[in-house]
């Protein structure tokens, strides 16, 4: 018997039951806070499914739970056992319901901290200021932030900060289907996107179940994706992510257009056309391509090269497309006036 197995077994831990829906209305006032993006699963087996996607848990492992609201999740990742679970939740109307969580871990030696905080501005290095153990990122997260944060934690994986100081800190997140169908698209697909080339470049995604709007309350329009980013071992740039990220948003700017459109909109329109096709020439890539038609690897020689580039001539680095002070947009701007 595993020592976890053997610890659930023993402790007898008991866990409050969810609140109804119709208490969870009554108790916290629900008028599902749209700006919050609030859409709960009080569906345990549903929440059970989405911690077992986060893979194996053990006694010594860190949860940081994103938005736990009124404790589904919450629930589940505790009856996993890891040694210390951190909760970051904007809305204080949960902390009655986070606490008696809190009470129900404490004699097991579980470590439940509880945070009001902005995930966008939770510092993970302050609180878990070693990194002996190994974290686990989960969450049904906010549908209004979960691109930028996608994006914001990319950024600390290529960085190697925050909670990806280790390599084997992964994401088990929920996204709008459509979200997280980009984020795992092949190439040629529908979905390509920045998203999917960002997220590849980084993590290895994989789309894991697929749950019905209508399971959440209040229902939301749409379905949702649970996908877990495991990162790479090796990373496949070593380029700074600031610059990859502005390469590749260049080159899906224009998604249905030859990618050397978007991409030559990194460069000042004077000797755009003829350094566009020798970027593309060193990258050895087909410039009729289009931006869904590229490889992750193409993306980052595409991305090599304009590092290049700039490098030769560092005055193109500050050069924005939409600048005021550009003649592509003032150009635009006078035509269309
Ligand atoms: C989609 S609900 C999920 C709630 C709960 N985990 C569940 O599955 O039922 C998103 C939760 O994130 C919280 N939230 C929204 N924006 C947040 C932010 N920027 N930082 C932390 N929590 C946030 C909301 O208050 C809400 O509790």
């Amino acid at each position: 018997m595993s020592q976890v197995t053997a610890r659930v077994l023993n402790s007898g831990m008991r866990l409050p039951p969810l609140p109804t829906i119709r208490e969870l209305v009554k108790l916290y006032k629900l008028q599902a806070m749209k700006q919050l993006s609030q859409n709960f699963l009080m569906d345990e087996r549903l929440t059970d499914k989405i911690v077992k996607s986060a893979g194996r848990i053990d006694p010594r492992d860190i949860v940081l739970e994103v938005g736990p609201g009124p404790g589904g999740i919450t629930r589940s990742i505790l009856r996993r056992q890891p040694q210390r679970l951190i909760l970051v939740e904007k809305d204080r109307r949960f902390g009655e319901t986070l606490q008696l969580l809190r009470e129900c871990a404490s004699p097991l030696d579980m470590q439940v901290d509880i945070y009001y905080d902005d995930i966008l501005r939770f510092n993970i290095e302050q609180h878990i200021p070693d990194m002996t153990q190994r974290i686990h990122l989960i969450g049904n997260l906010p549908f209004s932030i979960s691109t930028r944060l996608l994006i914001n934690w990319y950024a600390d994986l290529a960085a190697r900060r925050g909670a990806f100081r280790r390599n084997d800190t992964c994401m088990t997140l929920t996204f709008q289907k459509e979200v997280a169908e980009r984020i795992c698209a092949p190439v040629g697909s529908e979905q390509r996107c920045r998203l999917s080339v960002m997220s590849q470049i980084w993590t290895e995604p994989v789309m894991k179940f697929i749950i019905p709007g209508k399971a959440f309350v209040p229902k939301p329009q749409v379905d949702v994706g649970v996908v877990k980013l495991i990162p790479l071992k090796q990373p496949k740039t070593q380029l700074p992510f600031s610059l990859v990220e502005r390469v590749v948003r260049h080159i899906f700017s224009m998604r249905q257009k030859y990618c050397r459109r978007g991409y030559g909109t990194l460069l000042p329109p004077d000797s755009r056309e003829e350094t566009t096709q020798t970027l593309f020439q060193r990258a050895d890539v087909r410039d009729t391509l289009r931006s869904f038609e590229l490889s992750v690897p193409q993306c980052l020689r595409l991305a090599d090269a304009y590092a290049e580039y700039i490098k030769e001539h560092p005055e193109v680095e500050a050069y924005d497309y939409r600048g005021p002070k550009n003649p592509d947009v003032s150009g635009a701007a006078a035509a269309s006036s």
